[in-house]
C-alpha cells in the first residue's frame, strides 16, 4: 500500500538526512526505531507531504504523493513530535474546528463525530477542559484523535511515547494498536519496548539508512545464542571495549553489567542470556559501518 523507492534527502546545511531509502508497507503497525538524528522525523514529515525529497517516489494506493499531494493528506493521519496545542481551547472545540476544516460541514454529524472519537481517545469527560491544562498523556491522547479524524488510511506517529509515565504509555499503546487494523500505521520511534509491543513489522533506520526490516520477534531470534552477559567492574570497560563487541552496558540493582555479541562464549564470566529486541537494535546500530545488515 506505501512503497518509497530512492528516497534522498540533504540539507542544505550539507546533512544527508535520507540516503536511499526503499521501504514497502502493508495495513498493520510498522516500527521505525531508530537513534536521536537517524533522519526518522524527516522521513515523516516527507511522507506527510510536509517536505519535499531531493530524489525519489513515495505512492500510497496509486496516489503519487509529491505530484498529488493534496490527495494523500485527505487520507492521512499525522502526529508530529512536537505536538503543540492551542493552551485556552476545549478538547470539543479544537476537534470540531478540525474536522470542520477536513470538509464535515454539517454540525450535527460532526457533533456526533467529535464525541465518538473523544470517547474513543478517553477524554470525553475531559472535552471541555482547556488543552492546555492536560497532561501529557491526555494531550497525546488529543493528538491521536486529531490524527483520527477522518478516518485515514494512512497514520504518521512521530516519537508520540517520550515523556509519558507507564500507565499513560500503556493506554497509548492499546490505542494505537487498534488503529493498525485498518490502516497503514507507521510508529517512529527510539524506544525498542514500543516497537516490541505494538508492532509486526519493524525496520532499524541510522544515518538516513534502512538498516534492516523485518518482523521484530524473528530479527531478535537471529541473535539467539549469541548475546552473553558478564557482571564487571566499571573500570574493565574500556579494555573490554577493544576485545569484545560490546552491545550494551548498564546497571542492574546497582551492579555493572556488559551485553556482548559473539559467536560462542567469550570466556570465563560470561553466560547466554535471552536475548530480546534491544539487542538486536544495539547490534544494528553498532555495525553502521556496514551498508546492511545481514540477517
Ligand atoms: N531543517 C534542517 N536543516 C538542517 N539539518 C536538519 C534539519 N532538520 C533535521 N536536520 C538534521 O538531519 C538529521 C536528521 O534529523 P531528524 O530530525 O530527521 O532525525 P530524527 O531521527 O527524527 O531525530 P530525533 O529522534 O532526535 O528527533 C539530523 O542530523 C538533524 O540535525
Amino acid at each position: 500500500m506505501l512503497t518509497i523507492k530512492n528516497l534522498n534527502k540533504t540539507y542544505p546545511n550539507g546533512t544527508q538526512a535520507l540516503n536511499d531509502v526503499n521501504l514497502s508497507l502493508e495495513k498493520g503497525m510498522f516500527g521505525l526505531l531508530g537513534p536521536n538524528g537517524a533522519g526518522k522525523s524527516t522521513l515523516m514529515r516527507t511522507i506527510a507531504t510536509l517536505q519535499l525529497a531531493d530524489s525519489g517516489t513515495i505512492d500510497f494506493d496509486g496516489i503519487d504523493v509529491f505530484k498529488h499531494p493534496g490527495e494523500l493528506r485527505k487520507i492521512l493521519g499525522y502526529l508530529p513530535q512536537d505536538f503543540g496545542v492551542y493552551p485556552k481551547v476545549s478538547a470539543k472545540m479544537m476537534l470540531d474546528h478540525i474536522a470542520r476544516v477536513k470538509g464535515i460541514t454539517n454540525s450535527q454529524e460532526r457533533k456526533g463525530y467529535v464525541a465518538d472519537l473523544l470517547h474513543k481517545v478517553n477524554l470525553y469527560k475531559f472535552r471541555d477542559r482547556n488543552l492546555g491544562d492536560y497532561s501529557g498523556g491526555m494531550r497525546q491522547r488529543f493528538g491521536i484523535a486529531q490524527a483520527l479524524l477522518g478516518n485515514p488510511k494512512l497514520i504518521i506517529v512521530d516519537e508520540p511515547t517520550a515523556g509519558l509515565d507507564p500507565l499513560e504509555r500503556n493506554r497509548f499503546h492499546n490505542l494505537l494498536s487498534e488503529l493498525g487494523e485498518n490502516a497503514v500505521v507507521i510508529l517512529s520511534t527510539h524506544i525498542v519496548d514500543d516497537v516490541t509491543n505494538l508492532c509486526q513489522n519493524m525496520a532499524v533506520f541510522n544515518e538516513g539508512k534502512i538498516l534492516v526490516q523485518g518482523n521484530p520477534q524473528e530479527l531478535s531470534n537471529t541473535l539467539n545464542g549469541k548475546v552473553f552477559k558478564k557482571r564487571i567492574d566499571k573500570s574493565e570497560l574500556e579494555t573490554l571495549e577493544n576485545e569484545f563487541t560490546i552491545l550494551s552496558n548498564y546497571l542492574r540493582a546497582g551492579q555493572f553489567y556488559v551485553n556482548v555479541y559473539a559467536e560462542s562464549n567469550p570466556g570465563e564470566g560470561f553466560e547466554v542470556i535471552n536475548n530480546d529486541l534491544e539487542d538486536f537494535y544495539f547490534y544494528c546500530i553498532n555495525k553502521k559501518e556496514q551498508e546492511e545488515v545481514t540477517v
